[in-house]
């Protein structure tokens, strides 16, 4: 089921599932990257399992519901016009809104990957930065156009190493030729965010039972003072 949820960002609506209660597992995924390296097609793709060739340039959040090893997820898809790094408002609306990241560029196109090793800094700085949690948010480098190898300035091997160093999830592939590359890349993406909420609620945890027996310790302490 694919549901167009707003034309602008930061005002759309939490999905719901078919029964009307809310989903197991929602998602907010926003995708960014140099100007035509494919955010729309690898979105369509994800969306339709098509590739149309070519795209408008609309700033949307899409909703789209999946099943995932039996369990209902549904994304919230933020696909971005070519956000320029430049544009502080609008990146920082989008790390404040996204729950995970893809981060795309082409292999033909080695400025695009550039752009991504800047994106991967910033989002790694802002978030830890704005958050008392160290958790970062995770973050999927895509290498698109891979059908395009012959034209490649970007090899795999670079891409990989990225990813690596920025503890990152890495898939290189063609929103072109396949559906099957932008599957594992979106599922791959919800896979790091369930294992960050799940490590987000074992901090909140810790820090309850610090707050729990520095409180009984504190009460004990004033007591025997008194
Ligand atoms: N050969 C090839 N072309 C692709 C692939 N993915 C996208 N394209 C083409 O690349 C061009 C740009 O694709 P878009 O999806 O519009 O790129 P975008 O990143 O959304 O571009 P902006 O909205 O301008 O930022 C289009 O002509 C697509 O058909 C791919 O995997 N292989």
């Amino acid at each position: 089921m694919v549901v167009r949820v707003s034309r602008r960002p930061g005002h759309h609506q939490r999905s719901r599932t078919m029964d009307g209660n809310p989903p197991k597992f929602e998602a907010n995924i926003a995708l960014l990257g140099a100007e035509n390296v494919g955010k729309s097609a690898l979105t369509v793709r994800f969306l339709t399992r098509r590739f149309i060739g070519e795209y408008g340039d609309i700033e949307s959040i899409y909703s789209h519901c999946d099943t995932i090893d039996g369990r209902e997820i549904c994304f919230n898809i933020w696909d971005s016009v070519c956000p320029q790094l430049g544009i502080a408002d609008h990146n920082n609306k989008q790390l404040q809104w996204a729950d995970g990241f893809i981060l795309v560029y082409s292999i033909c196109d080695r400025a695009s990957f550039t752009a991504v090793e800047q994106q991967v800094q910033r989002i790694r700085q802002a978030r830890v930065s704005s958050s008392k949690c160290p958790v970062s948010a995770p973050i999927v480098v895509v290498g698109n156009k891979r059908d395009l190898r012959h034209r490649r300035t970007v090899s795999s091997e670079e891409g990989r190493l990225l990813a690596l160093a920025a503890d990152c999830g890495f898939f290189e592939i063609s929103a072109a030729e396949n559906y099957h590359g932008v599957l594992l890349a979106f599922h791959g993406l919800a896979d790091l965010i369930r294992e960050t909420r799940a490590l987000k609620k074992g901090a909140a945890g810790i820090k309850g039972i610090v707050r729990s027996v520095s409180a009984v310790f504190g009460r004990r302490r004033s007591e025997a003072q008194d």
